[in-house]
């Protein structure tokens, strides 16, 4: 029998020389993060300095809002959320970070959202410059307040659907969810203004497209890809596959891409067609942008797969965040009896002296009452739609954030819910939620709403900004003609994932 020999004795097996090579790796990685690299002399939990598996699971209840606030009050103003980024909570960043003249490039944070059809970066996930601007100047006017106020009637058609949907359900002395409603109120909305249609959301009164239940599964998925390294998405996605809720948000994809498609697709065949009747009858949003690949398609490369990136993107990037910020103004409002009167008395003043049409007011008279608007400004200051923060890579020159040198290629990011409860910008009561601090001369209105970030800023503000439109006009459906329904209000809460607290329920 062979004896070992020391060079036996000293060779290490396969899982030793695996694990031998784990550790080193880990050892030197470690030493580099926490002591060489650029972010390294920044604050933050060890293990978010080190892995990117703990931002993750620190998006992953989706509250990440309410522990950034809590990473800033322990840290300071800038918090490390990974080996390579950065949080700031100092409201001065926002200029420096997302203003026009910031130089700054979005990160590959955005690319979880972008459809893998994409010929084009779509505008949301385009990480900017030249390219973006010139994308997005094709289309820019087809999203101008002028051209969405064309189509203002068709907005109050939904209106009238949910008014008598809720009119029924009071008589029945039904209890009905306001966050499903609004959805449902979202969609119809964005049906009418892109494709001059309803899904029929609200005729049905439930989500009879699945489209509601597709993002809901969507959007969690998304978010928690986008924080992670982008090598391991479709790793990610992959292995996902197993898991229902991936399978779902995958799935949900498809349906999203399909529905523009049939949208696209009947349009289409309708133009073909040589009957007036079968044609569209006004220029809706998908109309204006057939016209611009029509009239200079070839010029500026705008084709039908660009359409069908536009109409998507109108489906998905609209109807979840106008349904949220119409939700969260809501919310706040009905909870707060004191605004509920005030606000209610407001309109009832402004109709007593036939400042308002009927049977719906518009844009133009909801938005010359003041405290509507200062109670539409506070719910969305209190209540954005996003709770994590918009992380983009700082100019290779770098830049000065809270009084530190943020080094050239960083990624570093404002949240929205962290810097609208800025004391120094709100108020001492930032925290509460109080319409008055707009208009009672206590605070600086233009400063606070250079600090409102729930539309983005600079040249990536929100494209569909205009078309958030249904959102002041939907008040008169609860505020004035229809507050019988909701003098006795009763309202129930729960959070929502990835998004701040929204209202549930409503109970009458
Ligand atoms: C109340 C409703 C809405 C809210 C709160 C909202 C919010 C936002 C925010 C915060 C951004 C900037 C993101 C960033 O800087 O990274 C953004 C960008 C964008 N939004 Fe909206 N959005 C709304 C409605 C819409 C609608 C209806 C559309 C489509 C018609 C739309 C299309 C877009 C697009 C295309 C971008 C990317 C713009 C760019 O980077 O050039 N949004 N939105």
């Amino acid at each position: 029998m062979g004896s070992l020999s020391l060079k036996d004795a000293l060779t290490p097996s396969l899982g030793q020389a695996a694990f031998i090579a784990f550790f080193a790796y880990w050892t030197i990685w470690i030493i580099y993060t926490r002591w060489l690299h650029p972010l390294s002399k920044f604050p933050g939990p060890f293990w978010a300095s080190v892995s990117r598996i703990w931002t993750v699971l620190h998006v992953l209840p989706g509250d990440a809002e309410k522990r950034q606030r809590k990473l800033h009050e322990k840290y300071g103003p800038i918090v490390r959320i990974a080996p390579n980024e950065l949080i700031t909570s100092d409201p001065a960043a926002i200029k420096t970070l997302y203003g026009t003249k910031a130089g700054t490039m979005k990160t590959d944070f955005y690319l979880a959202f972008r459809p893998p059809w994409a010929r084009f970066p779509d505008h949301f996930s385009s990480p900017g410059g030249k390219e973006h601007g010139d994308r997005r100047r094709i289309v820019s006017s087809v999203y101008s307040m002028s051209s969405i106020l064309q189509s203002e009637r068709y907005i109050e058609a939904c209106i009238d659907v949910w008014e008598r949907k809720l009119d029924e359900m009071a008589d029945r002395k039904e209890s009905f969810d306001l966050w499903l409603w609004t959805r449902m109120y979202a969609y119809d909305v964005i049906g009418e203004l892109f494709f001059s249609k309803m899904f029929g959301f609200l005729e049905a009164g439930r989500d009879h497209l699945g489209y509601i239940a597709a993002t809901d599964d969507l959007i969690p998925v998304q978010f928690i890809a986008a924080n992670m390294p982008t090598y391991v998405r479709s790793l990610f996605m992959l292995t996902g596959i197993m898991l229902p809720k991936v399978r779902g948000a995958l799935k949900a994809l498809d349906n999203l891409t399909e529905a523009t498609v049939v949208m696209i697709k009947k349009r289409l065949a309708a133009l073909q067609v040589d009957e007036p009747d079968a044609k569209p009858q006004r220029a809706d949003i998908l109309g204006k942008l057939l016209d611009i690949s029509h009239r200079n398609g070839k010029e500026v490369d705008f084709e039908l797969d660009d359409i069908k990136m536009e109409s998507f993107g109108g489906f998905f990037a609209g109807s979840e965040t106008t349904a949220t910020t119409l939700t969260g103004i809501l919310y706040h409002i009905l909870r707060n009896r004191a605004v509920y009167n005030k606000l209610t008395s407001e309109i009832d003043a402004a109709t007593q002296r036939n400042k308002l049409s009927t049977p719906h007011i518009t844009y133009k008279e909801a938005t010359a009452l003041p405290y509507l608007v200062a109670c539409i400004k506070e719910g969305m200051r209190m209540h954005p739609v996003n709770a994590v923060s918009f992380p983009r890579h700082v100019p290779e020159t770098g830049c000065a954030v809270a009084g530190s040198w943020i080094p050239g290629g960083a990624r570093i990011g404002v949240n929205m819910a962290v810097v609208h409860f800025d004391k120094g910008v709100f108020g001492d009561d930032a925290g509460v939620f109080r319409p008055e601090r707009w208009i009672d001369g206590t605070r600086n209105p233009v400063e606070m709403e250079r600090h409102l970030l729930n539309f983005g800023m600079g040249s990536r503000t929100c494209l569909g900004k205009n078309v958030s439109l249904p959102i002041p006009c939907a008040m008169d459906v609860l505020f004035g003609s229809w507050n019988r329904l909701l003098i006795a209000a009763d309202i129930s809460v729960r959070d929502i994932q990835g998004y701040p607290a929204a209202t549930e329920t409503v109970h009458v």
